[in-house]
């Protein structure tokens, strides 16, 4: 059978300095739970993939997105599915951030994001980020 193949919108939330990213935790029973994450979902249909993070951010995380600038693209295949990524920088926001759906939320900075905290995909991402 074929894997199912997901697109997803995420949000590197940067503070004013854009020295920290506001991260969140997975719920455990979730795909990758336990694992540190950037706050995002799938893009649904008719949305583009910056209309989702914006959308995905006021539910997940409680703000309101005011802006971004898209980050970078890339796809990853997990043995249970395939997902192709767009991960977005945003830069200005209004809210406080903080983990709506109940999940843990926090500020790290940059320097201190650890590969190991978050799932696989995430990797060259995180690399990119540090080179900033
Ligand atoms: N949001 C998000 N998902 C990630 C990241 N890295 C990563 O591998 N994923 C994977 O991407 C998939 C989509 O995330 P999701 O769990 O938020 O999507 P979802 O089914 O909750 O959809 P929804 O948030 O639209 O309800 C999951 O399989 C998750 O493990 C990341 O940094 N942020
Ligand atoms: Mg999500």
């Amino acid at each position: 059978m074929d894997k199912k193949q997901l697109w997803i919108s995420a949000g590197i939330i940067l503070n004013a300095q854009q020295n920290q990213v506001f991260i969140t935790q997975r719920a455990a029973k979730a795909h990758k739970g336990g694992f540190w994450e950037f706050a995002g979902g799938k893009v649904e249909r008719n949305e583009t993939a910056e209309q989702a993070v914006v959308r995905e951010l006021h539910e997940e995380v409680g703000i309101d997105v005011t802006g971004l600038e898209h980050f970078m693209s890339l796809s990853h295949d997990y043995p249970e599915k395939s997902l192709k990524f767009d991960f977005f920088l945003v830069t200005n926001f209004e809210g406080e951030a903080f983990g709506k759906e109940g999940q843990p939320g926090k500020w790290v900075d940059i320097a201190a994001l650890e590969h190991a905290d978050f799932p696989e995909a995430n990797a060259v991402v995180l690399d990119k980020l540090k080179l900033r």
